[in-house]
């Protein structure tokens, strides 16, 4: 065992035990299924923002819940993010809990896979991406973009994207068994916020697992990427609430609070 960086975040085990009932299980108990254990994880304001703007990256989670969040990363086999994020955040999207590949172990032992939705192939990534420098640096998986272009020149990505009008929407599910075909048993996905509205609709939300929230004691105003859901009706019309969580349970981390539970399926 190398000795871990000097930035390399840590997570103490009487921290984890809590959170382990919301994990992908580690002894094989996991039923056999096409889809991978899939979580859906993000930070959030109390004004249900995940950041001031479409292209700003904003701090939510304080030092013990960013540090969950990378623990969470080291438990999962990938990351899904939108392009959105990739393109606001330059994310590095690896596992930075000392004792995983890279931070204090040889090997990419416990760095999750990233994978970049990009349809209409937005992300102009480049050598000085964070995320590439951390894969030539030994700390970090190669990313999988997802995209339907298969030539794509700047001209064509801009166009399709103002004309993006749903023609590429993922199919979640077939997104998912092919991660999961590809090596995947877990993925976490972070955000933005249109891939948490995607996701959040009653034809993808079975496909949780696990939705574990951080939220933070700050409210960041109007003009925020808000999480929410499209609206949903009852038979006679009446709206009803988009989407609720069960076997919900609440801890306190820091200054943030950390909210676990399953999607409730109605039915
Ligand atoms: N607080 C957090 O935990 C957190 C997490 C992630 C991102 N963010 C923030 O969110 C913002 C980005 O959010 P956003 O909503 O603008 O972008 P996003 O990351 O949701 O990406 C949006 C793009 O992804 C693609 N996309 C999304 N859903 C899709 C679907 N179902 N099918 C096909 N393609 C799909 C489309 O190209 C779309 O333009 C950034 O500011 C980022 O910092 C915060
Ligand atoms: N848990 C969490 N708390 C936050 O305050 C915040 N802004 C994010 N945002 C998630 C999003 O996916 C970001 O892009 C990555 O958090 C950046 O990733 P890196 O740390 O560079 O790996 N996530």
């Amino acid at each position: 065992m190398s000795s871990a960086p000097r930035d390399a975040l840590q997570f103490p085990a009487s921290d984890r035990g809590f959170l382990e009932a919301h994990l992908p299980p580690q002894d094989g108990s996991a039923p056999q299924s096409d889809l991978p254990f899939t979580t859906l994880t993000f930070a959030t304001s109390l004004d249900s923002s995940l950041a001031l703007s479409p292209g700003a990256r904003t701090v939510l989670s304080g030092p013990q819940s960013k540090a969950m969040t990378h623990y969470l990363r080291s438990r999962h086999d990938g990351i899904i993010i939108g392009v959105g994020t990739a393109v606001a955040d330059d994310p590095g999207l690896n596992s930075r809990i000392s004792g995983v590949g890279g931070y204090g172990k040889e090997g990419l032992d416990g760095q999750p896979r990233p994978v970049v939705i990009d349809p209409t192939a937005r992300w102009e990534f480049s050598d000085d991406s964070k995320l590439f420098q951390l894969c030539r640096e030994g700390r970090g998986l190669a990313p999988w973009i997802i995209t339907a272009v298969e030539n794509p020149n700047a001209e064509k990505q801009a166009l399709l994207e103002r004309l993006h009008t749903g023609g590429h929407q993922v199919d979640w599910p077939d997104l998912l068994v092919t991660l999961k075909s590809n090596g995947l048993e877990s993925v976490m996905i972070e955000g933005g916020g249109q891939i948490i509205k995607s996701l959040l609709s009653p034809l993808s939300m079975s496909l949780l697992d696990s939705v574990i929230i951080t939220i933070a004691p700050t409210w960041l105003g109007e003009g925020g990427v808000v999480v929410s859901p499209a609206r949903r009706f009852d038979e006679s019309g009446n709206a009803i609430s988009a989407a609720r969580l069960k076997n919900v349970k609440w801890y306190p981390f820091g200054e943030d609070v950390v909210l676990c539970g399953q999607i409730k399926l109605s039915g």
